[in-house]
């Protein structure tokens, strides 16, 4: 019987396709994005809104939220809307940081960013649309077989994630870095612990709390996901440096004109990728209690590292 288990479990893990999970998933929540945000008046916002949020991307966060979901016991329509806000705030993010004022750049998911098509003022205010509205969706649009008090908790999570203990504090120290050359290893986890980890971290035990996770359920997942949102930074970074402008869909060496300290310029690209899939490996570890029902979760923990763009 053990041995017809281990079987079926080595099945299961062979058959499990991947790339044809996210095709299917990044379709969903693309649909759904698409319908959140009609165009109305005045149009020039909402069009502006759209240009980013539906200009591609991998639709990481919200593949995540969903599957966090599920993994838990909960269904695909429980996490939609915070799967849909987590997307709206990492759009947000990006338009913000691609402003003159921060990174300054002209890419984005292979288009031209907002600002060099709306302008600078209409990009500033298509990214406050965004954050705002991606709060009014969770509070509006989550069904109601989830509970106000969960609908509640990741209200305040996104709020945390986002503000200046999370995401926004990050870009600060960021920004304070570039051009130093004595950043220490600190510093740069503080850095990619708050402006990438914390939003993926919020995505992932958020999809959790919607179905009703248990306090000790939510603490695996938050462990899971800090892990797997340090290794995507560390990736990025190395991404920034390998690969091309078309597959990255924005201009690529940008850390190293900007003189940013990042993993791969401490410690070089090798050192750098082995890391990324330690934290990977321990953050599949934080799942294995949820035996078969984490495989989409290990899977996009391993295509965090795999990914070439
Ligand atoms: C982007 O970090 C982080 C946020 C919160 C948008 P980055 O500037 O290192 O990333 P990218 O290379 O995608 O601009
Ligand atoms: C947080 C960072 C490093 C910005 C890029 O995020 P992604 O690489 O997830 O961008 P998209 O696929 O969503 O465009
Ligand atoms: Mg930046
Ligand atoms: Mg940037």
């Amino acid at each position: 019987m053990v041995a017809a288990d281990n079987l079926q479990k080595i099945k299961e893990e062979a058959t499990f396709n991947l790339a044809a999970y996210l095709q299917k998933r990044k379709k969903l929540c693309e649909t759904a994005l698409d319908q959140a945000i009609p165009v109305i008046y005045p149009e020039k916002i909402y069009e502006s809104m759209r240009y980013s949020l539906l200009a591609g991307g991998k639709r990481l966060r919200p593949i995540l939220c969903l599957a966090a979901c599920e993994m838990i016991g909960g269904t695909i329509s429980m996490a939609m809307p915070t799967a849909c806000a987590m997307e709206m705030i990492h759009t947000m993010s990006l338009i913000h940081d691609d402003l003159p004022a921060m990174d300054n750049d002209d890419y984005r998911r292979g288009r031209l960013t907002n600002h060099k098509v709306y302008g600078d003022d209409i990009a500033i205010l298509a990214g406050d649309g965004l954050l705002a509205y991606a709060f009014e969706f969770v509070a509006t649009q989550t069904p109601e077989n989830v509970s106000r008090e969960r609908v509640l908790q990741v209200i305040a999570r996104l709020g945390k994630a986002l503000g200046a203990a999370g995401l926004v504090g990050g870009q600060v120290v960021d920004l304070d870095s570039e051009g130093k050359t004595d950043i220490s290893l600190e510093t740069l986890n503080f850095i990619h612990n708050h402006k990438t980890a914390a939003l993926l971290e919020a995505s992932v035990v958020c999809g959790g709390i919607v179905a009703g996770a248990s306090s000790e359920n939510v603490q695996r997942l938050s462990r899971y996901s800090q892990n797997i949102g340090l290794a995507f930074q560390i990736i990025d970074d190395i991404l920034d440096i390998t690969a091309t402008q078309e597959q990255l869909g924005k201009t690529a060496g940008k850390d190293l004109i900007a003189k940013k300290v990042t993993y791969p310029s401490l410690w070089g690209i090798e050192e750098s990728r082995s890391k990324a899939q330690q934290l990977v490996e321990a953050a599949c570890k934080e799942l294995e209690t949820f035996g078969q029902l984490a495989q989409p979760l290990n899977a996009l923990a391993h295509y965090i590292t795999s990914r070439n763009h």
